[in-house]
């Protein structure tokens, strides 16, 4: 068994009929097997391929297929995202890390964020102006733009429209960056708008791109530095008041338009509940609306209602 896990059988081939994808996976599993003191004839028996199988792949010459990975990964008692190379996976540390957070809920999960968020990042500096950075977030629709506006008038701070931000740094239209540059420039972009915004005004509303909980960093960023309010509306009024601002680009171009905007929205409200504050719009009028989000704002920064 020894001289197996010591002298591997097979000989490797030639380097070029080799992708360096695989032949990664492939030292990956062979590192893990040998963590766990298993022959390969164990791995291939548990996992019920050949051990020619799990040479190759192990070599990084076959490449086998999800479920046979799979497969592997429990006979290796491991996660499928350990094969794989997951960030959360490559060092001791962060497989303990991994092993102390796993089967938490989410409340739990929360705390341990902040926890996380606060150890890494300069608490008091962050917590100083952090009710008094609001930023406002949500679907298309929601008032981030119109509300913000107001808010920002009435408390007197400065008002940032990060999609202006963004094209500024870009300096071509939004759609343009995500053609020309794609998504990850245009998040690169997203971030740096977000960081100067962060920096320059601690006295300040900001209305964020609606897609901007979509990316983990960027959105811990805005969390860490703002108290974070998420603007709701039914679908419907997010829908009817995008068209009215003639506007039918992201959602009502197509039949499915409905449809899209409750999948685009159920698939973003997990993290759009993570604000610190959530405010219904669809329950007031826009005037409404704005006297209600003043003074529950005011109240949280202690001013006068
Ligand atoms: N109760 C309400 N709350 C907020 N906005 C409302 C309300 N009723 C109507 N509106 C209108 O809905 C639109 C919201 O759009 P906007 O502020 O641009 O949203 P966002 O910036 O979140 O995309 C505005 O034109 C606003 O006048
Ligand atoms: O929800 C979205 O995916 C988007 C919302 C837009 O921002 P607003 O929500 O500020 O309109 C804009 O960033 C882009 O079109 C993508
Ligand atoms: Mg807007």
């Amino acid at each position: 068994m020894l001289e197996e896990l010591v002298h591997p059988p097979a000989a490797p081939p030639a380097e070029a009929a080799r992708h360096p994808f695989l032949v990664a996976l492939g030292e990956r599993v062979r590192t893990l097997r040998s963590r766990r003191g298993l022959t390969r004839k164990a791995v291939a028996q548990a996992a019920n391929v050949s051990e020619r199988h799990l040479a190759n792949l192990e070599y990084g010459t076959g490449n086998a297929s999800i479920l046979v990975l799979l497969q592997v990964a429990h006979a290796l008692h491991a996660e499928l995202s350990e094969l794989l190379g997951d960030v959360t996976t490559s060092s001791p540390e962060w497989l303990m890390i991994r092993e102390l957070l796993e089967h938490r809920n989410e409340a739990d999960l929360r705390r341990a964020r902040q926890a996380l968020s606060e150890l890494f990042h300069a608490p008091g500096d962050a917590d100083r102006a952090r009710t008094t950075r609001i930023a406002l977030i949500g679907l298309r629709g929601a008032g981030k733009s119109s509300l913000g506006q107001r808010l920002a008038d009435d408390l007197g701070y400065a008002f940032i429209e990060l999609s202006r931000e963004i094209e500024q740094f870009a300096g071509c239209s939004i759609h343009e960056i995500h053609n020309l540059y794609g998504t990850n420039a245009y998040r690169r972009y997203e971030r740096r708008a977000l960081e100067e915004a962060i920096q320059i005004y601690p006295e300040v509303v900001i209305a964020t791109p609606g897609g901007l909980v979509s990316d983990a960093a960027n959105f811990n960023l805005l969390l860490q530095h703002c108290y974070t309010i998420w603007l709701q509306a039914d679908p419907a009024d997010h829908m009817s008041r995008v068209a009215a601002q003639g506007d039918m680009r992201p959602m009502a171009a197509s039949p499915e338009a409905m449809d899209d905007l409750k999948r685009i929205l159920a698939g973003r409200a997990a993290f759009y509940a993570k604000a610190d504050l959530r405010f219904d719009t669809s329950a007031y009028t826009e005037e409404q609306a704005h006297r209600e989000l003043r003074r529950q704002v005011r109240q949280v920064i202690g001013l006068p209602v």
